[in-house]
């Protein structure tokens, strides 16, 4: 079972490695063969044999009296249904499976619906196709930035856009105008802002204006951000609207591929950071902002039902006292974070950018890590956070897999 289990997310983790979706079409008219069991109905189609449910096939029948197909919710209630339903009769017509329950209700299914929807089917797909990147594979794959016009006026180029985002994790924008207005702008093609404590849109420079070390010239090591929010901001927009100084590239580093190297090496490890809630915390107390902000999950978070990984929280400087494992774990959770910390300072994972003027970047705060090197002279940042579920919305809206 563990071997399985281990070797299942190994295959899973080479998927990703090499950004491996499956294709969920089906050959069309593939014959269906089928059995029903005490337990369940097993049904073989397209070269899967899939099982499901009777309480569930009941549950997801979508005539009308069960579902409401203008709105795509559900009528029936869920609570009602007697959780030891058997059908009276099953058969296959064309491409439907077709069940009479007690009572004369009838549900039918399309094939191709039941095996895009089985659990055979989704626990060997990926959520979200990624292209898991070190510094030259995402040299070499030569991404071009969007140019301000095209962006703003084309929406072929908005969905290229947020196919390179939902690849990468990153995605650049050029030739904007050096403005908050414009920042905005761009990022309201896209998606809804989310407002935090820093602002709506925010503007900052190395004043201190805030109780946060981003609001200083100091070097910051590669981080996500608001890792103390109970759901950690999804996507971060940077845009540099002045620099006079030296220093203060941008460091990028998608987190993923460090992590999926850590489940390679060091499976333990990584389930261990999966594994293990932990604390963080925003605590600001000066004269004009107070602010005590805690959120706890796990480093590295996955799906359970396909291993994929779908969240990084990973800030050294904003992660609180760790109280929440035993003193012998602890020994064991530190071993974890350092393995995966080794992994993350790889030279060869970090990409290095100088945002100049102009030069709008969207980062997935749920993956890639941004830190920044210390710099000189008045150096000023505008940008804001965007929701996620509204930027993947916008994705899915353009028939891209999110
Ligand atoms: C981006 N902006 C300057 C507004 C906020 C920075 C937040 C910094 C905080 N330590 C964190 O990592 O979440
Ligand atoms: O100043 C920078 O380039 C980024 C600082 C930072 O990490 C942040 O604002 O979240
Ligand atoms: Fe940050």
């Amino acid at each position: 079972e563990m071997f399985c289990r281990l070797h299942r997310s190994v295959l899973r983790q080479a998927q990703l490695l090499r950004g491996v979706s499956r294709s969920t079409a089906l050959p069309r008219r593939a014959c269906a063969t089928f059995r029903t069991h005490e337990q369940c109905l097993e049904l073989h189609y397209g070269g899967t044999q899939m099982h499901f449910n009777y309480v569930w096939l009941r549950d997801h029948c979508l005539s009308a009296a069960s579902y409401n197909s203008k709105t795509n919710q559900r009528n029936l209630d869920t609570g009602s249904i007697d959780l030891t339903i058997r059908p009276e009769s099953t058969r296959v017509e064309e491409d439907h499976l077709v069940i009479t329950w007690p009572g004369g209700h009838m549900s039918r299914y399309s094939l191709s619906w039941l095996a895009e929807n089985s659990f055979e089917r989704k626990y060997q797909s990926t959520e979200q196709p990624r292209i898991l990147w070190n510094s030259d594979i995402y040299k070499n794959a030569n991404i071009t930035s969007s140019k301000w016009d095209t962006f703003m006026s084309c929406d072929d180029e908005l969905k290229k856009f947020l196919q390179n985002y939902l690849l990468y994790g990153i995605a650049f924008i050029d030739d904007v105008p050096t403005t908050v207005e414009a920042t905005e702008a761009v990022t309201q093609r896209v998606s809804l802002i989310r407002e935090t404590t820093y602002g709506r849109m925010w503007c900052f420079t190395s004043d201190f204006s805030r109780g946060d070390t981003a609001y200083s010239q100091l070097a910051l090591d590669r981080h996500t951000d608001t890792s103390y929010f109970q759901e950690p901001c999804g996507i971060q927009v940077f845009h540099c609207l002045k620099h006079e100084g030296t220093g203060g590239r941008t460091l990028l580093v998608d987190g993923f591929y460090a992590a999926e190297k850590l489940r390679q090496s060091s499976p333990e490890s990584f389930e261990l950071l999966a594994q293990v809630p932990v604390k963080h915390d925003y605590i600001e107390n000066t004269d004009r902002h107070q602010n005590h902000i805690t959120g706890i999950g796990p480093l590295l978070n996955v799906y359970p039902w396909n291993n994929e990984m779908y969240l990084i929280r990973y800030n050294n400087y904003d992660r609180s006292v760790l109280n929440t494992i035993s003193h012998d774990v602890v020994q064991r959770w530190y071993a974890a974070h350092r393995e995966l910390t080794t992994e993350l300072r790889r030279p060869e994972n970090e990409l290095w950018v100088k945002l100049t003027p102009g030069k709008v970047v969207f980062i997935d705060n749920w993956r890639v890590l941004h830190g920044r090197e210390s710099f000189t002279g008045s150096r000023q940042l505008c940008g804001c956070y965007l929701t996620r579920d509204d930027v993947l919305s916008a994705a899915r809206c353009f028939g891209l897999q999110a």
